[in-house]
C-alpha cells in the first residue's frame, strides 16, 4: 500500500508538481496521464526518491519513506523506465539478479528465482543466458519488468514500460500485462500519456495537467463524470474508443437484442469483460465468427452475436448520454 500527500516539487522557479495526493492499495494499478510536461515523471520519481520533494509526505505501508535508507527503500519498490535500462553486458539472468546479488541471495535462489520469473512472464528459460541486443523489443521490456519484480517488492513504478515497442507488439504486451499473476498483490503506479493504455490498465487514473491532479477516480469516472472541462476536453476526441473500454458486457446486457444463435461454436466472457476486449476476443475467434455467451452469474449466463453486442452498445451510449445530460455538473 502507498498512500501520497500533498506532494510538491519546485525545480528552481518552476512548480512540476503541486499537492498530489493519491493512495494504491495492493493489486491496484494507478495510472498517472497527461500530456507531455504536466509532472507525471516528477511525481514517480518522488516515490523512490530519485527526486526529493519539495513538500508533502509518503508512506509506504504505514511507515513514511524519509524514514527509510534509501537503499532498502528501493529494494522495496521495483522500477521499469521506458529504454527497459538493461545492461547490455549482463546475460539476461545477470540482469534479473542484480538486486538479489545486493541481498546475498544463494546462487541456487537466484538460478530459481530467474528460472519462475521467466516463466511468468511467457519467457522461454533458456533465454537466461542470451545478451540484451539478441532479444526482440517486447521481450526486453518482459526482462525489464522481471528485473524490478526480482525480489518481490510490494510496489512497482513503471515509467512509459511499452512506449519504445511498435503499436501491434505494444498492444499485446499491453494485454498480457493486464493478466499477470506475479502482479496481484503489488501496488503498481504506471505513467503513460497514451489514453487507451490508461483505460486498459489502470484501476485509478490520475490525470494531471500543469503539475496538478485534474481527476482522480476510475476510468469510468473520468469518462462519465468528468469534474472539469479539462477532463471533458481530454477525452472527447477519443471518446467513443475510450468507452468501448469502460462498458462492459454486464452494462450491455439490458440492451441485447433478443436473438436466436445459429452459430455453431460459442465464446464465453465473465460479464465484467469490457466491449472492447470482448470485440478484439471475436475477431480473433475461429472463423466463422462465435456466438458469445456471457457469464452472468455461477449459473446462468446471456447470449449474443457480434452485431448483437453493438447493437446494445450503441442503446447503451445513448442511454449514458440521456443520462449525463441530464445530470448536474458536479462542479
Ligand atoms: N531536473 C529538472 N530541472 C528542471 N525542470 C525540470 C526537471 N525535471 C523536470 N522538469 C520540468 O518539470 C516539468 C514536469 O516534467 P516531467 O518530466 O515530470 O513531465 P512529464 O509529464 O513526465 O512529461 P513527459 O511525458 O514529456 O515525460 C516540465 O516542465 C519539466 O521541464
Amino acid at each position: 500500500m502507498i498512500n501520497v500527500e500533498k506532494l510538491s516539487k519546485v525545480f528552481g522557479t518552476h512548480q512540476a508538481v503541486r499537492e498530489v495526493s493519491f493512495s494504491v492499495a495492493p493489486h491496484q494499478t494507478l495510472v498517472l496521464l497527461g500530456t507531455s510536461g504536466c509532472g507525471k515523471t516528477t511525481t514517480l520519481k518522488m516515490l523512490n526518491r530519485l527526486i526529493e520533494p519539495t513538500a508533502g509526505r509518503i508512506f509506504l505501508n504505514g511507515e513514511d519513506i524519509r524514514e527509510l535508507p534509501v537503499e532498502q527503500l528501493r529494494r522495496r519498490i521495483g522500477y521499469v523506465i521506458q529504454q527497459t535500462g538493461l545492461f547490455p553486458h549482463y546475460t539476461v539472468a545477470e540482469n534479473i539478479a542484480v538486486v538479489p546479488r545486493l541481498l546475498h541471495w544463494s546462487a541456487t535462489q537466484i538460478r530459481q528465482r530467474v528460472d519462475e520469473l521467466l516463466t511468468l512472464l511467457g519467457l522461454p528459460v533458456s533465454m537466461a543466458e542470451a545478451y540484451p541486443a539478441q532479444l526482440s523489443g517486447g521481450q526486453q521490456q518482459r526482462v525489464g519488468i522481471a528485473r524490478a519484480l526480482a525480489a518481490d517488492p510490494p510496489v512497482l513504478l513503471l515509467d512509459e514500460p511499452f512506449g519504445a515497442l511498435d503499436p501491434i507488439t505494444r498492444r499485446q504486451i499491453r494485454q498480457e500485462f493486464r493478466h499477470l499473476d506475479v502482479l496481484q498483490q503489488k501496488s503498481v503506479i504506471l505513467v503513460t500519456h497514451d489514453l487507451m493504455e490508461a483505460l486498459e490498465l489502470g484501476d485509478l487514473i490520475c490525470l494531471m495537467d500543469q503539475g496538478e491532479v485534474q481527476q482522480l477516480g476510475t476510468p469510468r469516472d473520468l469518462i462519465y463524470r468528468p469534474q472539469n472541462d479539462f477532463v471533458r476536453a481530454f477525452f472527447q476526441p477519443h471518446r467513443f474508443q475510450a468507452e468501448l473500454h469502460v462498458a462492459t458486457l454486464h452494462d450491455l446486457l439490458p440492451h441485447l437484442p433478443p436473438v436466436a444463435i445459429t452459430e455453431p461454436t460459442t465464446l464465453a466472457l465473465p460479464a465484467t469483460t469490457s466491449v472492447q476486449e470482448a470485440l478484439e476476443r471475436l475477431e480473433q475467434a475461429a472463423r466463422p465468427t462465435p456466438a458469445l455467451r456471457i457469464a452472468t452469474t455461477a449459473t446462468s449466463s446471456s447470449h449474443t452475436t457480434r452485431l448483437g453486442l453493438l447493437d446494445a452498445f450503441y442503446r447503451f451510449q445513448a442511454q449514458m448520454a440521456a443520462t449525463n445530460e441530464s445530470a448536474p455538473s458536479p462542479r
